[in-house]
């Protein structure tokens, strides 16, 4: 894993994220299988909110080389930079209307920003232009009732014209039947992969048996 962004996942093998993590056993078991992401959500309204329980030992705890992710809908800049301090996360993903400017200052805090887009059938690039120079990472997720963590699929050949060079995650609804359509992806920019509530089996509990079948069919031996 690449401590600065990268451009591009390595030969074709996009790396793994596994959002909405929260209870202790479980966040063990997933952080076994080395994802290289790993994702807690901040928004108070998400049924995968850690509150304030989770601590900073228990993520200090987790193996070297995964990077933690905090993920946040429409949050104040001072609010995200309390949680990364305290919990030391590394990297910051914005799920709201998140401006520019707000990515820009968090960057400027040394954190990496992702900022995630929905996506629907009448989804369009230039939206992104505004936020190119102020991100490392975009994410592409479903559109849906809620901001993310929604369970359903978009059509991923809308990233087959994707016309930037910042490298995104893809999610929404990724799950283990698509483990053959995910390792023959060959979209332009993709960078990782984003599991999280088709492996759930109760909010912010994940059942690492399922994500050890993907990873062991998306991972290249050796
Ligand atoms: O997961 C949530 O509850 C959530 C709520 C609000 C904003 C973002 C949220 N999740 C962010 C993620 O990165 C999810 O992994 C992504 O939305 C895909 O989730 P799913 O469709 O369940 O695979």
């Amino acid at each position: 894993m690449p401590t600065a962004p990268a451009t591009s996942a390595p030969a074709g093998t996009p790396y793994i994220k596994v959002c909405g993590m929260r209870e202790p056993t479980s966040l063990a078991a997933v952080a076994a299988l080395q994802p290289d992401f790993l994702g807690f959500i901040f928004y108070p309204k998400s049924s995968r909110y850690v509150g304030e329980e989770l601590s900073a030992e228990t993520l200090a705890a987790l193996p070297a080389g995964i990077r933690k992710v905090g993920v946040f809908v429409n949050e104040n800049t001072e609010e995200i930079r309390r949680r990364v301090r305290e919990l030391g996360l590394d990297l910051v993903q914005l799920h709201g209307h998140e401006a520019p400017t707000q990515c820009q200052e968090l960057r400027e805090s040394g954190l990496a920003v992702v900022k995630a887009f929905s996506v629907g059938a009448d989804f369009n690039f230039d939206q992104l232009t505004p936020y190119v120079s102020h991100v490392d990472y975009f994410l592409f997720d479903t559109k849906g009732e809620q901001p993310g963590g929604n369970g359903t699929t978009f059509d991923w050949s809308l990233l087959a014209g994707y016309p930037l060079e910042v490298p995104y995650f893809l999610a929404g609804g990724l799950d283990l039947a698509h483990a053959d359509s995910l390792r023959n992806l060959r979209l332009p920019g993709l960078f990782a992969l984003d599991l999280n509530s088709r492996f759930e089996t109760a909010p912010g509990v994940k059942d690492a048996d399922l994500l050890r079948q993907l990873f062991t069919k998306l991972r290249p031996r050796g």
